[in-house]
């Protein structure tokens, strides 16, 4: 059957928080008409309750969290990772027998921590994170095709019934993502690594020229090119959202940023002495990957 002619997967589905991820999630449904038969969204601020009802890619837009949570099939956590604990524990005593909670968090050890202590047996719960963004916020920064192509990862735990899996994995695919299982501590070193450090160094690297641009009053910012451009498109991204991302994922953000600094000062080392070799296998290594990700449709 075609998939727009698929029976929806949930009745109603409750995305609390809708920006860039929540309302991605809401227009794709919104445009494909699969996903649910009815869309609230739920935020804490009404000025983003208000622009979501302007923009009409929910139903209903309301502060009002347990009122919605009441009338939920599906539950979506689409809030900073910070604040799923403490929005998870006004939401699962409000939901129906039977209705899924999911998540959409960055970290993934963290967030299942938080959330496991307001858990009923009759409401299962499937962490997922879908592997897509940009570096904008809010309701309006969402996209219908965010998830075209990109990874969802999924980390099921005890709490996660068979049926309940089947059917965020059925959510995610309809919003065109492709489907990886794995523990949340494995999810958290692989997103340490690919997502977390770079923002890192991109805030980093942002501050050091901007640093050096004060201290020699000149005009090292006006004459950034490309390569530093790049650069700041991450440094962009939203500040409580990586706040929370960085101390939630400590441990393996601290390790990778490690293994980065030795890496580093290999290569201080290789220039140091004129070691070319090790500079041109370093670069070759980096333009493979870069390869790899052009073949995989993932740039
Ligand atoms: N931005 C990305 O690239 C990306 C990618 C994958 C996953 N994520 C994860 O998705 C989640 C949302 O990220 P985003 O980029 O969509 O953020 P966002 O800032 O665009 O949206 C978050 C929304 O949550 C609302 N909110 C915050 N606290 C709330 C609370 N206590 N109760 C109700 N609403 C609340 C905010 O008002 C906002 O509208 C985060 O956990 C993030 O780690 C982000
Ligand atoms: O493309 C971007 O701007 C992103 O920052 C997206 C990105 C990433 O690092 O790849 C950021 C955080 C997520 O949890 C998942 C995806």
């Amino acid at each position: 059957m075609a998939e727009e002619h698929l029976p929806v997967v949930f009745d109603t589905l409750v995305v609390v928080g809708p920006g860039l991820i929540g309302s991605s999630v809401l227009r794709r449904a919104r445009a494909h008409g699969n996903l649910a038969r009815r869309l609230i969204a739920v935020d804490n601020s009404a000025d983003v309750c208000a622009r979501v009802m302007e923009l009409g890619f929910a139903d209903e837009a309301t502060t009002d969290l347990t009122a919605a949570a009441a009338q939920a099939d599906c539950v979506m956590l689409c809030v900073p990772v910070g604040a799923m604990g403490p929005v998870a524990a006004q939401v699962i005593p409000a939901m129906k027998p039977g209705a899924v909670l999911t998540d959409v968090g960055s970290t993934k050890v963290s967030v299942t921590e938080a959330i496991i202590p307001s858990l009923r047996a009759d409401v299962p719960y499937v962490p997922a994170h879908p592997m897509a963004g940009t570096e904008f916020s809010g309701p309006d920064a969402g996209l219908v095709d965010l998830f075209e192509n990109r990874w969802c990862l999924l980390t099921p735990l005890e709490a996660t019934t068979p049926e309940a899996l089947q059917q965020i994995r059925a959510l995610w695919t309809r919003c065109g993502a492709r489907l990886r299982e794995m523990t949340p501590a494995h999810h958290d070193r692989v997103c340490a690594i690919v997502s977390h450090l770079p923002h890192l160094l991109a805030f980093t690297i942002c501050g050091t020229a901007d640093d050096l641009a004060e201290e020699t009053r000149s005009e090292v910012l006006d004459l950034a090119a490309s390569g530093f451009r790049d650069f700041t498109r991450i440094a962009a991204s939203d500040p409580v959202m990586w706040r929370d991302i960085f101390l939630a994922n400590r441990e393996a953000l601290l390790e990778m940023l490690g293994r980065f600094m030795e890496d580093a000062q290999a290569m201080a080392r290789a220039i140091r002495w004129g070691d070319a070799d090790y500079i041109v296998n370093k670069i070759e290594r980096g333009r493979e990957i870069r390869k790899s990700l052009i073949e995989n449709k993932q740039v």
